[in-house]
């Protein structure tokens, strides 16, 4: 199938009466994208079936991606990039109508930029459990209702399976470079070794050959604050009668994960003891500038993404175990022939530089050799995202490989 071709914008025609009320001014359950809602600049594959690690299979499956260059002739110059826990396609481009967000890589992708789209095609699509156009939660299944608590349980193998169907649909057999960050650089690593014929380099940045006990626990404590919100209603908020999704649940879970992505030196450094009021403490409401900070990602997030996607990715990344079935990790990692760029930071405290190192310790066709890029950063696990010539400097040498 022609990739140009497959790009179908969902008709505005099919808006569910859910969603039809919601639109009349109801206040949505979810910050997922749903049908009917401004399209931007995303484009969708349809890849049908998808069979699951679980023996399940999910049927129907649609992915939402954005591309930015050109492909070459000869279908040689496409790079992958797979998006962490809780971005999606929109790597680059402003904030909308259709994107609740401005791109979340804008320093690292355009022309002239590490990775260049004046010489790269590169396409990022939503993972498959994602709320921002592809197939997930709060999709509707075959019966044009939302999946919501039918949706199967994911594994990041899963995810990469629907991934490779997504980039035979665009006729690229070949990319590369597959680039991902944190649960992104999960599905590269998946990549690296479910499909080695597909893959000519891979970044994997920030993010561990399989999670540790210490990370699901960090992720479940976020699972049951989504939970234990009487608005989430066991999962079937979308119809909720007063329309209220469990905005409360999701943004307490965003602000536990925030926790996790920066560091005690960035919050002391930025916030110290400072009040967020000035009449604090003598006549405010006793609120510090981290809680407001905190409080504004929190809330900030629930108008952008869905709890029940929240709960599936976060499981899938629990999932994560590259080892699984195949004589374990270092069997695993030996099994990659991709020429490798690893590159972890100092001060993440979720997924920290020993996680990396043991990755790029087994690698034979590393750019760096045996040891990670390291990246020196006061924003811990979000460096990644804002470490952009530490990181750009990274993807280049890789690149220029
Ligand atoms: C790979 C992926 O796709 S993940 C998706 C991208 N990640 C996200 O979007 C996560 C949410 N965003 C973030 O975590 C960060 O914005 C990053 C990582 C993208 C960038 O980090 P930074 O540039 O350090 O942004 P920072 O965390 O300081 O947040 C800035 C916001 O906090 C607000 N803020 C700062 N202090 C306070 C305070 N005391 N009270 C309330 N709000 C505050 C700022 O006004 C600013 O608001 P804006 O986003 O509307 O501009
Ligand atoms: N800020 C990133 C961190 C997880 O890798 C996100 O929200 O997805």
């Amino acid at each position: 199938m022609d990739w140009q071709t497959t790009a179908d914008a969902v008709p505005a025609s099919i808006v569910t009466e859910a969603r039809a009320q919601s639109l009349a001014g109801r206040a949505p359950a979810t910050g997922a994208w749903r049908e009917g809602d401004p399209v931007g600049d995303r484009r969708f594959v349809h890849v049908g079936d998808v069979p699951l690690e679980s023996g399940r299979v999910l049927p129907s499956v649609r992915i939402a991606y954005e591309q930015w260059g050109t492909l070459s002739p000869a279908r040689d110059n496409a790079i992958l990039i797979l998006h962490a826990l809780t971005g999606d396609s929109h790597v680059v481009g402003a904030a909308g109508p259709a994107h609740p967000s401005a791109g979340w890589w804008p320093g690292i992708v355009g022309p002239g930029l590490a990775i260049d789209t004046d010489r790269w095609f590169v396409v990022a699509p939503n993972v498959l459990g994602g709320c921002q156009g592809s197939t997930g939660p709060a999709s509707l299944a075959p019966d044009r209702a939302e999946w919501a608590t039918r949706f199967p349980f994911l594994t990041i193998r899963d995810q990469v399976r629907a991934q490779l169907a997504f980039a035979r649909e665009l006729g690229i057999e070949r990319f590369a470079a597959v680039v991902g960050g944190s649960m992104g650089a999960m599905h590269v690593l998946e990549w690296a070794v479910m499909a080695p014929e597909a893959v000519e380099r891979i970044a994997v940045l920030a993010a561990p050959a399989a999670s540790t006990a210490d990370q699901i626990a960090l992720n479940s404590v976020q699972i049951e604050a989504i939970r234990a919100d009487p608005a989430f209603r066991g999962g079937e908020f979308y119809e909720a009668p007063d329309g209220e999704g469990p905005t409360r649940g999701l943004a307490l879970a965003r602000r536990m994960a925030m926790l996790n992505y920066r560091t005690a030196a960035e919050l002391n450094h930025r916030f110290e003891r400072s009040w967020q009021s000035d009449l604090d403490p003598l006549g405010g409401d006793g609120r510090f500038a981290v809680e407001s900070y905190l409080d504004f990602h929190g809330n900030k997030f629930t108008r952008r993404f869905d709890a029940n996607s929240y709960i599936v990715l976060t499981q899938a990344m629990n999932s994560h175990d590259l080892g699984r079935g195949r004589g374990g990790i270092d069997a695993a990692l030996a099994r990659i022939e991709a020429t490798s760029l690893v590159l972890g930071i100092d001060s993440d405290r979720y997924f920290p530089l020993p996680g990396q190192a043991e990755i790029a310790a087994r690698l034979r066709h590393s750019v760096h050799g045996p040891t990670p890029v390291l990246v020196s950063s006061e924003y811990g696990h979000d460096a990644f995202l804002i470490e952009d010539d530490a990181v750009g400097a990274a993807l280049s040498a890789l690149l220029d490989d």
